[in-house]
């Protein structure tokens, strides 16, 4: 199979599909690779690494496009790539559908196979999106207690505390990846930390991993609320996968949150679990409504790109080589890979997808 992977050209995306240890992988199975000349540098990786590994390095990303069977990248293409797409092109990164209509439309309109990280499942797990949910989960800590800092518009609150003053408190909703993590740098960071859920399995899991280091909860609208007027770093940290996030922060929430209180929205590339949710880049990632500050950067661990490209593609390679040396007919049968395929032969193929864009649903064994 050809393979190809282009520079990110989201502001402020320094991630790359591949790493050099991943195209040698591709060509060592038989694959021919093509990579876009400095796609890896934002990450540490130089054009001769990959060339050393057997990739042909290309000038022109649109040349890329225009030759291989399946393009690997790490978040959505934008607009300017849309023209780029090709009826059978295998598009395998973060796809993120719910939250971006318009990429639904020029998935089906070009009949792309979008096959989307995000919504893999293995054996009850997210394996391609727990990675970077890792990162997240410990930058939302550290990027919320930078904004409670005054200069940031924050409330002036250091969530360690220190001897003879009270610690700061951290509400995070939702316990999968993101939410363990946010508690691990929490807890580490010494602030009092409050953990909210719907499932009473992950909440008895987090209980015994974290003992009386943090407060577990089961999630309702009531202690949602309750919780938030208490907090000073709110974490927004659900899924449901493939799903349009649910708004579990209202806007009238923040009249009685503290002034100066931060709300992280990790969730934001499902469309957010806050009701004010709107998404940020990290050029300018914060905005205030009700004088609580939010942070809403939807491609968090593009900030810390060397970390998050080895995670990423750490966990994208063994599935990658599948799709690679399977052929997408024969991915489609399998019950693992079919489960990433969110847009095959010009139609929706993942229902919750269909769901939150109103596209009609069908099901690939339609489609065979
Ligand atoms: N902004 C960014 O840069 C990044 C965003 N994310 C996003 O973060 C979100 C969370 O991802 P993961 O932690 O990996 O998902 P996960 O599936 O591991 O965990 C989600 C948790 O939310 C819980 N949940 C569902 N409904 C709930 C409710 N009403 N109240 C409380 N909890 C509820 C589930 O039981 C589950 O434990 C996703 O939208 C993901 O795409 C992930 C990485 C980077
Ligand atoms: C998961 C995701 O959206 C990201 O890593 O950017
Ligand atoms: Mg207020």
């Amino acid at each position: 199979m050809k393979i190809g992977c282009v520079k990110e050209i989201k502001k402020h995306e320094y991630r790359v599909g591949c790493t050099p240890a991943s195209v040698a992988a591709y060509v060592n199975e038989g694959h021919e690779f093509y990579i876009e000349s400095g796609a890896g540098e934002g990450s540490g990786f130089s054009d001769q690494e990959y060339k050393d590994a057997g990739a042909v390095i290309v000038a022109d990303p649109k040349d890329i496009w225009a030759t291989v069977d399946m393009m690997i990248k790490v978040k959505e293409p934008l607009e300017s790539e849309y023209p780029l797409f090709r009826e059978g092109l295998i598009l395998y990164t973060y796809l993120h559908l719910a939250a971006d209509k318009a990429l639904v439309d020029a998935l089906v309109k070009y009949k792309v196979t979008g096959v989307a990280y995000e919504t893999l499942s293995d054996h009850h797990e997210l394996p391609l999106l727990k990675p970077m949910s890792e990162v997240a989960g410990k930058l939302a800590v550290q990027e919320g207690a930078r904004c409670l800092e005054k200069p940031q518009g924050g409330s002036g609150v250091l969530l360690g505390g220190v001897p003879g003053v009270k610690r700061g408190k951290v509400v995070i909703i939702g316990g999968g990846a993101v939410g363990i993590n946010a508690a691990k740098a929490a807890v580490g960071m010494g602030a009092d930390v409050v953990i909210l859920d719907k499932s009473i399995n992950r909440l008895a899991y987090l209980d015994d991993i974290f003992g009386n280091e943090l407060q577990t909860l089961y999630s309702t609208d009531f202690e949602i609320q309750r919780q938030c007027d208490e907090a000073d770093l709110v974490i927004g940290a659900v899924l449901i996968p493939g799903a349009a996030a649910p708004k579990l922060v209202k806007r009238e929430y923040l009249k009685t949150m503290k002034k100066g209180a931060v709300i992280v929205d990790v969730a934001v590339d499902q469309g957010g679990c806050i009701e004010t949710t709107k998404a940020t880049y990290h050029d300018n990632p914060t905005f205030i409504i009700d004088d609580v500050v939010h942070y809403c950067v939807a491609n968090m661990p593009g900030a810390v790109p060397r970390t998050s490209t080895l995670a990423l593609t750490n966990a994208t390679l063994a599935y990658g080589l599948q799709i690679a040396t399977k052929g997408i007919e024969n991915a489609i049968d399998s019950p693992v890979l079919s489960t990433a395929i969110n847009t095959y032969k010009g139609h929706v193929t993942f229902q919750a997808v269909a769901e939150a864009t109103g596209k009609e649903y069908k099901s690939l064994n339609e489609l065979k």
